[in-house]
């Protein structure tokens, strides 16, 4: 058996933006990092051009995946099949992606992952690419509001940075952040060339390194395609409790997360009459989900951030509050937990 996160449900990102923005660029970056097992669903098969050699295996033969696994969705009622398909444990996948073609509106995306009837889904948010050189010219005049789609993003990536003329370039950058920002003010915001993002802020690898299942083809794919310039890199801030925490306290912050913070991810545990019960915890831009854990190991409560730009003491301030021990959990507390984990379901 592989390593597994299969205690959790599987995280599931959309990947959208505007016809040529740089969306299977970006993909193809992710699918190149070692050791994550990616599930990939395409809703565009005809015009497919994921890196073959990385994503290896087919859905139906599931017991030959290696390093991840392929998926075409011909049209939107597909989606609950091959989420269904991908999220099975015996898959082990670290993240589903979702990439979009270039005429899918994103909010609607969004919705179908929201209210997808596969219990093992959980929503890893949506990321929209830009292509910075051509924003203007494509998606948006400047004049009148702002694009809608960029309301659903929990991530935009203003993706072909380097087609900017250096002498334009802040100036082009602020203009399109300010348009994001138009409807989505907390968006968090990566600059980038070749869809580099650092893939801490889309999934956790179960392992660091490949599997040794794995086709050796992906390795050297890898190599070929060596980045030559490295990605920005994600920071993160870790605290950790011996004992159980104030539920209160947690739901504080994840009802209004540091701004710096793209994801926060842990497990906590709470007193109950029958000892402790443990939760795990997932944040994705401003969206959490609460999820009781199958087992308690123990009463340690962690959690981690991660976010590019991340204000470290600040992060570290608001976890640290945030996993305050307490021996017993307030009413209240316990009344705003089990809320969010019946919204979580
Ligand atoms: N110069 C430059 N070219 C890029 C960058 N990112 C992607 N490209 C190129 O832009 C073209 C389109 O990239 P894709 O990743 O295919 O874009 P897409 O959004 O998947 O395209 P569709 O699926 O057709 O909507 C390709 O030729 C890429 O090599 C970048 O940061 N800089």
């Amino acid at each position: 058996m592989p390593p597994t996160n299969a205690s959790t449900r599987v995280p599931v990102v959309i990947l959208t933006g505007h016809l040529g923005s740089g969306k299977t660029t970006l993909l193809n970056h992710l699918l190149r990092q070692p050791g994550a097992r990616v599930g990939v669903i395409v809703n565009d098969f005809g015009d497919i051009n994921v890196d073959a050699g990385l994503v290896t295996g087919q859905i139906d033969e599931p017991a030959s995946i290696a390093g991840g696994c392929l998926c075409c969705l011909p049209d939107a009622g597909g989606l609950d099949d091959a989420l269904e398909k991908l999220t099975h444990p015996r898959l082990a996948l670290d993240v589903v992606i979702v990439e979009a073609s270039g005429l899918a509106e994103p909010g609607t995306l969004a919705k179908l992952v929201r209210f997808s009837g596969v219990e093992r889904v959980r929503r890893g948010g949506l990321i929209e690419v830009v292509d910075a050189s051509s924003y203007f010219d494509t998606l948006d005049d400047g004049r009148g509001p702002a694009p809608v789609r960029f309301a659903a993003a929990s991530l935009v990536v203003v993706n072909k940075t380097d087609l900017v003329p250096e002498t334009d370039r802040e100036e082009t950058l602020a203009r399109i952040e300010a348009r994001v920002r138009e409807h989505n003010p907390d968006v968090h915001v990566a600059y980038v060339v070749g869809g580099r993002i650092d893939p801490r802020l889309v999934y956790d690898a179960a392992v660091p390194e490949d599997p040794p299942d794995e086709l050796p083809i992906a390795a050297l794919l890898r190599e070929a395609a060596a980045d030559h310039h490295a990605h920005q890199h994600a920071g993160s801030v870790t605290v950790t409790t011996p004992g159980t925490i104030e539920p209160a306290r947690l739901l504080d912050l994840l009802e209004e997360p540091p701004p710096t913070a793209y994801r926060v991810k842990g497990t906590v545990a709470v007193a109950t009459g029958q000892g402790p019960r443990s939760y795990h915890v997932n944040l994705v831009g401003r969206s959490a989900h609460v999820a009781a854990a199958k087992r308690t190991d123990g009463t340690a409560s962690e959690l981690v951030a991660i976010g590019l730009d991340l204000e470290t003491d600040a992060v570290r301030a608001r976890l640290t509050d945030a996993l305050a021990p307490a021996e017993r959990p307030s009413t209240e507390g316990l009344r705003r937990l089990r809320q969010l984990v019946r919204v979580s379901l």
